[in-house]
């Protein structure tokens, strides 16, 4: 048997399992299976909690999507995963290190209950997020062939460990997130895909925003989606450096200096159910 546990951060929900203290090993088409919410267990990512590579950190943890790709990042699941080995007794530090594929970060659970995550230094050279451009801009402009024809939409890119391109708009709610997120996720120019933010800009404080992810459609709450949202706004010089960001599942925190400057995300991690699986 696999036990595993089912955690949310904002309705962006895992299937987070210790591959510490258990010998596991999930091929690609197994998590699609476990991912699927009809057939399985339903979730949009599983997170994989590995002893670390490195004696200065407590753990690695490996981030794969629910259509069964391995990832580099997930700002949600950084939180959940600093509840699950707090709470199954794996550590006993308020404050945790880890490294993903993308690297390191530092974890920290906070009296309340949430958990602030450094999520590091925002990649903005095109090569590193990885987009096809020739130079960093503020703002890109991407043209797609969509059924009604070409069109050309304005983005800004940067990579939170995971690629991510943000598009402004007008009303959130009545954007066609589906459509065009499943368009440009795949974009030619974004050769590992991408995650498409859709923002509205309520004020320099405050965006509303939906989250088209690669690998798993639009999801709830995306959180290097919401880093890499403030990023960009503030880049193009529309938001301040501590901004509430409201997904359909709920609120973060992001706290960015500027260019060059770790950013800083705080929200909640909520546990939902322990299970056990079948190998
Ligand atoms: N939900 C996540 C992001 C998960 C990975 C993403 N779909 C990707 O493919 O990069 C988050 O909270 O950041």
């Amino acid at each position: 048997m696999i036990h595993f546990t089912k955690m949310h951060g904002l309705g962006n929900d895992f299937m987070v399992v210790d591959g510490v203290t258990q010998n596991v090993y999930f091929s690609p088409e197994q998590i699609k299976r476990l991912a699927d919410r009809n057939f399985g267990i339903g979730f949009d990512q599983l997170l994989l909690v590995e002893p670390p590579y490195d004696p200065d950190l407590d753990f690695h943890y490996r981030i794969f999507n629910a259509d069964g790709s391995e990832v580099e990042q997930c700002g949600n699941g950084a939180r959940c995963f600093a509840r699950f080995v707090k709470s199954k007794g794996l550590i006993h530090k308020q404050k945790i290190k880890v490294s993903t594929s993308s690297g390191k970060m530092t974890l920290r659970l906070e009296r309340d209950g949430s958990v602030t995550v450094n999520m590091g230094i925002p990649v903005l050279e095109p090569s590193k997020i990885p987009f096809n451009a020739k130079k960093a801009e503020k703002t890109y402009l991407l043209q797609a062939d969509m059924p009604e024809g070409m069109q050309t939409f304005l983005c800004g890119a940067v990579s939170m460990g995971n690629p991510h391109c943000v598009l402004e708009v007008d009303d959130v709610a009545n954007a066609d997130v589906e459509r065009i997120g499943a368009l440009l996720t795949k974009h030619e120019r974004f050769p590992k895909g991408v995650n498409v933010g859709f923002m509205q800009v309520v004020d320099a404080n405050h965006i509303k925003l939906r989250v088209y992810e690669r690998g798993a459609a639009e999801t709830l709450a995306c959180g290097s989606g919401a880093c890499a949202a403030v990023v960009v706004g503030q880049l193009q010089g529309k938001l301040a450096r501590r901004v509430r960001v409201d997904l359909p599942g709920g609120s973060l925190t992001i706290n960015w200096e500027g260019e060059g400057k770790p950013l800083w995300m705080t929200g909640p991690a909520e546990h939902v159910y322990d299970g056990q699986i079948q190998q």
